[in-house]
């Protein structure tokens, strides 16, 4: 038997649409709960003497009262701000022994019945509490019956609030902005100022709003611990309490006043501290600075930055790509590193030198990158740029800029002031930053993009200016990780072009770790290959395309490297099964790896005969086109799997897919030899 269900549209662009339906099992109950909110709720605005409201708000006791309900809150919200900012930053950002216990202890006023924090509060700073009796002595202060006592009872109840707020949303903000800020020269007051507090504003400042809404409506720990004194810790809460017994009519009209104001309080939020903040402040506080072009826009900043909610991104306009020009020559700057811990290794490299460093995943490239900047104690560098030692200077101090993998651009920041960041941190003028910063994006081809935040930003556009605000504050030593990952093959190439025109005039080292064998080849001047922390191989491009030391870095380079053992007759049995016959004999039982290029590989329907001396038997396992030719993996009956590249007329008369079987086969004088 089917359920009833209640069906449910929405509306999309002005026309209504069904939505998903609503089982009637959850809408009852859920309806019962809206209503039992509301009922009270429409009390107090159907028992409101509305003539007499005004007469009501406005007699001495009721204007004494919200005089002191202003004071108390807002001396409460001020408290909360200097004692609950530093608790959630160090809840958020420092691991210390007993932090649940912290953490616990914060919440604790809210789950505790207020009366009991009023008791508690008193036995703690009453005039016969643990420390009642030396404030007094020392200070003079005397906090119950004084409404002094009245904001500490209610930042006891208030400032758990604040404190989880801003807790979550420094937590959800990626490292990322912090760092890259570092690494442009910002101290770390300077980062605070200008990426950390602008980028959890909205978390902050809804902690503080309801913060200040609660300490407003304080009843319970106010009356036990501070009294209710008429003009010293009355406020309106105890004013409704008091006037509930003598003056219902007036009581309802200051209950629809506070009201009012907790209302307004949750509307200025718009759901910000429930589970809407995520949805509405993401991209300013923890979204990412380059968008995946998958990813569908759902706040579009206008040009004076304001944002509008739901409209989808335009289509972004086929732009005339401007040509980027080299970059200016700069100073000339070697590098000479030793880095210890996860990763061991040593670097020279010459002013001027591009090297990728590739590797498996966890072989250590980012850790390598983490190391040079001072980010990390995992690995430690002893790094030397030019003359200067900064080995032990903190990041901001080391002249090291980073390009992370997303580029990181600041979002609540335009391009402009993105790429002036570094110089403003160095200490140019704004004026003077800004004229840099706009030659700079100029230079890397989107000037014309200086006045756009980054979620108006393409991929590739982000990522010349996430370069541009890297290169403009002139550092010794570049470091970009996957620059290019993020973008898609033509906006790649694109990029690419760009950024080897930028590399060839910077007289400092840049290393770029990537995983795409063309940008580490048409980059890069050398190629380092890490395994497991260490150098497997550093060598220029063509030396690593030839002579791969591991099978992972000839595959990366698409290549076929198969690992075997020398036999005394000129054959090598391999490591995945079978034998290959090589024409360069090898002493026997020293181990090598044969590098048979895809070109190399030819393909047969038809066991082939004469001069191949090597043939395996296989099956087509997936055919993908690479330009003008296809490449064909093929995976072979002997063990070892082959990557064969042939044209697409070939493949037709040979009437290849899926699942087809062949056979391959290479000439032993194809085979190149890399002693292992
Ligand atoms: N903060 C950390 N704490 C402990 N181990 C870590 C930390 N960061 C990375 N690692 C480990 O250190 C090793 C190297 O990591 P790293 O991120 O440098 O590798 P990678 O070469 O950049 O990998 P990928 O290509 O996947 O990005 C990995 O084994 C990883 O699990």
């Amino acid at each position: 038997m089917s359920h009833p269900r209640i069906r449910r549209t929405r509306r999309i662009g002005g026309a209504r649409t069904p939505g998903p339906r609503t089982p009637v099992l959850l809408a009852v109950p859920a309806l019962v709960a809206v209503a039992f909110l509301l009922v009270p709720l429409l009390g107090i605005l159907t028992r409101t003497a509305w003539g007499e409201l005004g007469a009501h708000l406005s007699t001495p006791g009721v204007t004494e009262a919200l005089r002191l309900s202003l004071y108390v809150s807002f001396g409460a919200l001020g408290l909360s701000v200097v004692l609950g900012v530093p608790l959630a930053w160090l809840l958020a950002r420092v691991r210390f022994p007993g932090k649940a216990f912290v953490r616990s202890l914060v919440l604790l006023p809210m789950v505790l019945p207020p009366t009991v924090g009023g008791v508690a509060l008193l036995l703690g700073f009453g005039r016969r509490g643990l420390l009642g009796p030396w404030l007094e002595s020392t200070f003079g202060v005397t906090l119950p019956f004084h409404a002094s006592g009245a904001v500490v009872a209610a930042t006891f109840v208030a400032m758990p609030f604040l404190v989880i707020s801003l807790e979550g949303a420094l937590a959800g903000l990626r490292p990322a902005y912090e760092e890259t800020a570092a690494s442009l020269g910002a101290s770390p007051v300077r980062v605070f100022f200008t990426v950390t507090l602008p980028m959890v504003a909205p978390g902050l400042a809804a902690g503080a709003a309801l913060t200040w809404a609660r300490a407003l409506g304080e009843f319970g720990a106010t009356i036990t611990f501070a009294g209710n004194l008429p003009g010293s810790t009355q406020t309106l809460p105890l004013q409704v309490y008091l006037l509930l017994q003598d003056e219902p009519e007036a009581a309802t009209s200051v209950s629809l006043l506070l009201l009012a104001i907790a209302m307004a309080v949750l509307v200025a939020l718009r759901g910000r501290w429930t589970g809407g903040a995520n949805d509405h402040t993401q991209r300013g506080s923890s979204g990412i600075g380059i968008r995946s072009r998958k990813e569908p826009a759902e706040h579009v900043v206008a040009p004076d930055g304001a944002t509008a909610p739901g409209r989808p991104e335009p289509k972004p306009e086929p732009e005339p790509e401007p040509e980027p020009q080299p970059a200016v020559t700069r100073q000339l700057v070697p590098l000479h590193a030793g880095i210890t811990g996860f990763n061991h290794l040593t670097l020279d490299a010459d002013p001027g030198t591009t090297i990728a460093v590739v590797g498996p995943n966890g072989a250590g490239k980012t850790t390598l990158l983490r190391a040079l900047l001072g980010l990390t104690p995992r690995s430690h560098a002893a790094l030397r740029l030019g003359d200067v030692d900064v080995s032990a200077l903190p990041p901001h101090r080391r002249g090291v800029a980073w390009v992370p993998q997303d580029g990181a651009l600041f979002p609540h920041l335009s391009a402009l002031s993105n790429t002036a960041y570094g110089l403003r941190a160095q200490g140019a003028s704004r004026a003077e930053a800004r004229r840099a910063a706009r030659a700079w994006l100029d230079r890397l081809g989107v000037g014309h993009l200086a006045h756009r935040r980054p979620a108006q930003l393409s991929g590739g556009q982000a990522q010349r200016v996430a370069l541009a605000r890297a290169l403009a504050p002139d550092p010794r030593l570049l470091l970009l990780d996957e620059p290019l990952a993020a973008l898609d093959q033509t906006t790649r190439a694109q990029v690419r072009h760009t950024l080897r025109a930028h590399l060839s005039g910077f007289g400092g080292v840049c290393l770029i770790v990537t995983h795409d064998p063309v940008e580490a080849v048409s980059l890069a001047d050398r190629v380092l290959v890490l395994e497991d922390g260490r150098t497997l191989q550093d060598a220029p491009p063509a030396e690593v395309t030839r002579h791969p030391r591991s099978p992972w870095v000839a595959r990366m380079l698409g290549r076929n490297a198969l690992a075997g053992t020398a036999t005394s007759d000129s054959t090598l049995t391999l490591a995945d099964g079978g034998r290959l016959v090589i024409a360069d004999p090898l002493d026997a039982g020293s181990t090598a790896l044969a590098i048979i290029a895809p070109e190399a590989v030819s393909l047969h329907r038809t066991h082939p005969e004469g001069s191949p001396r090597n043939v395996w038997s296989g099956t087509v396992r997936e055919i993908t086109s690479l330009g003008s030719r296809l490449r064909v993996l093929l995976a072979t009956d002997q063990g070892p799997g082959l990557v064969a590249e042939i044209t697409p007329q070939a493949a037709a008369d040979l009437g290849l897919a899926d699942g087809t079987s062949v056979y391959a086969s290479v000439k032993a004088t194809e085979i190149t030899l890399v002693r292992t």
